[in-house]
């Protein structure tokens, strides 16, 4: 005979528990009461009795059901605490936590097991792309969402953060991976191609066409379209393109009949595409069809965290053996403002390594202007360092940086290396806003 499984949530069964021990207490209350009132009783030493039983019922039955629920829960904090990926406290600490603040001690390890897993899942799903940064996380998380979807994308940052390396990723994680991936850079193209280069042409449509050539739209069919720098796609050429957006069709130059086409468009641009619109420079109806899943990438600035990690990424691409990052090279990395983002960093890692005969990067085996960084921030664009204070202040925070990377991640190791107590170094990191568990390597 089979067996049959009942699965009741417990949102059901514990109200249910409770809301019945309630209906209980009313009901032999109620009866008690009655009992007295016909036998002309006082019902109170039996009220009083009747309340500790069913009070030490439901207090028992509490306890069991936490047990229950809770039994598992520690179970698996106390085993993901033991695991070096996860504890940057003393065990000693982690003990005295426990006593005093479970929830926070529970929400904690929590959170750093979702911080684990997403950057296991972006190691996984986009092994070219560094991302250990909070910031850049989230916008993988988003990209994950939308890769395997047809919905066009529209990825905006600044030149060099890395826009044609997710549009890739898109690409590879989306159910099209297995089509054509077709990449057209809009500054490439001289004005006089556009048309044949999108549409192609027929044979003899203009001097030169000497046979039929299919055009980009059509090489792309049933696949992915990624239309770099699509600010710089002439308006002419953009209403054209609105057509093949919302219709999915059209014409070859000097071609008489309809091509139809079932494509998936990514585009991307540093510019600031709103306000091209609000210049005129831009159609907005193409605007719009392009921004349905819009993805910002933050700028280097905005993710120092990834500043260290990328260099080491950098150095392992291009030599069996890399040489190490010395401190004072490392400040420089953290203080510069790389307005040229990761592929300026990737040039500079990549001379850098020309450079070097020794086993370390040495402040001089880097670009003028990032020798020049620490003195650069009085005049840093994005915080406008005013004060010698300030200017410490940012010295601090890269310091405290480069020890958390050094260490691991853990704060224990970078207050060492800093020379001064974890407590201070917890204090300073709340202050600079700095997220200590993406340093840690998973
Ligand atoms: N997160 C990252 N991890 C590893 N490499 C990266 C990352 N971001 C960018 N790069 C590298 O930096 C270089 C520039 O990246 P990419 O060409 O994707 O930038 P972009 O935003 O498209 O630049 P542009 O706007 O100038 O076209 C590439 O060599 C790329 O591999």
């Amino acid at each position: 005979m089979t067996q049959k499984h009942y699965h009741i949530s417990l949102y059901i069964i514990i109200p249910v528990i409770f809301g019945g021990f309630a209906i209980l207490a009313s009901v032999m209350s109620f009866r008690l009461t009655e009992y007295c009132m016909e036998h002309h009783l006082d019902p109170g030493t039996p009220a009083f009795w009747l309340a500790i039983i069913i009070g030490g019922i439901t207090y028992a039955c509490t306890l069991l059901i936490l047990w229950i629920i809770l039994r598992p829960v520690e179970k698996f904090i106390e085993e993901t605490k033991q695991l070096r990926v996860l504890s940057d406290r003393k065990p000693e600490e982690n003990k005295k936590k426990k006593s005093t603040d479970k929830i926070k001690e529970f929400t904690q390890v929590f959170e750093q097991v979702t911080d684990v897993l997403t950057m296991v899942e972006v190691r996984k799903y986009f092994p070219d792309i560094i991302a250990d940064s909070k910031a850049m996380r989230g916008v993988l998380s988003q990209v994950m969402k939308v890769a395997p979807t047809d919905t066009t994308v529209l990825i905006l940052g600044e030149s060099g953060t890395g826009k044609e390396l997710i549009a890739t990723g898109i690409y590879e994680n989306s159910l099209r991976k297995d089509k054509p991936f077709i990449a057209l850079n809009c500054t490439a193209v001289p004005d006089e191609l556009w048309e044949s280069e999108l549409f192609g042409h027929e044979k003899g449509a203009f001097t030169g066409a000497i046979a039929k050539k299919p055009g980009k739209f059509e090489l792309a069919n049933k696949g992915t379209f990624f239309l770099d720098e699509i600010g710089d796609m002439p308006l002419k050429t953009q209403a054209k393109l609105l057509r093949v957006l919302q219709e999915g069709e059209f014409e070859r130059v000097g071609g008489l009949h309809s091509i139809k086409v079932d494509i998936r468009f990514i585009a991307a641009t540093n510019k600031d595409i709103t306000q091209m619109v609000e210049e005129g420079t831009f159609r907005e109806d193409l605007y719009h069809r392009l921004n349905v899943f819009p993805v910002r990438l933050p700028s280097l600035r905005e993710r120092k965290e990834d500043i260290l990690v990328l260099t080491d990424h950098f150095l392992q691409k291009n030599v069996p053996e890399p040489a190490k990052v010395s401190p004072v090279a490392s400040q420089l990395l953290m203080a510069h403002a790389w307005p040229g983002n990761v592929r300026e960093l990737q040039n500079a890692v990549e001379r850098a390594t020309v450079m070097c005969e020794e086993d370390a990067i040495q402040a001089e085996h880097l670009p003028e202007n990032v020798k020049k960084s620490l003195t650069n921030q009085t005049i840093a664009p994005l915080k406008e360092l005013l004060s010698i204070d300030e200017k410490l202040e940012e010295i601090e925070k890269n310091l405290i940086i480069e020890a958390l990377r050094k260490g691991g991640g853990f704060q224990v190791n970078a207050a060492k290396l800093l020379g001064i107590s974890p407590r201070k170094l917890a204090h300073r990191i709340g202050k600079y806003n700095i997220d200590p568990k993406s340093f840690k390597k998973s």
